[in-house]
């Protein structure tokens, strides 16, 4: 059994419950135990999984956010920067699922955030814990 943390940017809560819901049920049907941290915005999540996994307590990742575009520049920067520090950390060995939302608008955000529909907590979750079993079988 693995420990996986749940970083999630609480930025819209009801799109938020919905993508841990569907991750925490990947993560414990796969026999896995999870925890929940939260930061305030997607922008942040990269330093806080960098912090966890420092402590050593963790096994596996995943980024739980939504972004949705306002009328600036400023959407391109939380999305694009925040995969960036998420992709950065996986090739520095990280094992981490990114699920986080980058959407024109809420209705999108709603269909992929709900378990039973898109489901992307859920995928982001399952991609955690293929990687966690590829890195176990190579190391
Ligand atoms: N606009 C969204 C943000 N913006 C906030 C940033 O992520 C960050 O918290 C702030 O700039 C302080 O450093 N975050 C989201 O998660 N979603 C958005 O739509
Ligand atoms: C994701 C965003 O950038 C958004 O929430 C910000 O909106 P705006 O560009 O209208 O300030």
């Amino acid at each position: 059994m693995a420990k996986f943390l749940i970083v999630e940017a609480r930025f819209y809560s009801h799109l938020n419950d919905m993508l841990i819901q569907g991750a925490k049920q990947a993560i414990e049907e796969a026999g896995h135990e999870c925890e929940v941290i939260t930061v305030p915005g997607a922008l942040e999540i990269p330093a806080a999984i960098t912090m966890a996994s420092d402590t050593g307590l963790y096994d596996a990742f995943v980024a739980l956010g939504v972004v949705i575009r306002g009328e600036t520049y400023h959407f391109e920067i939380v999305a694009s920067e925040s995969a960036r520090g998420v992709m950065a950390l996986t090739l520095d060995g990280l094992v981490i699922g990114n699920g986080i939302l980058t959407v024109e608008n809420e209705q999108q955000a709603l269909v992929r955030a709900d378990p039973q529909q898109k489901n992307k907590g859920g995928d982001a979750a399952k991609a955690a814990i293929t990687m966690f079993n590829l890195k176990k079988k190579l190391s």
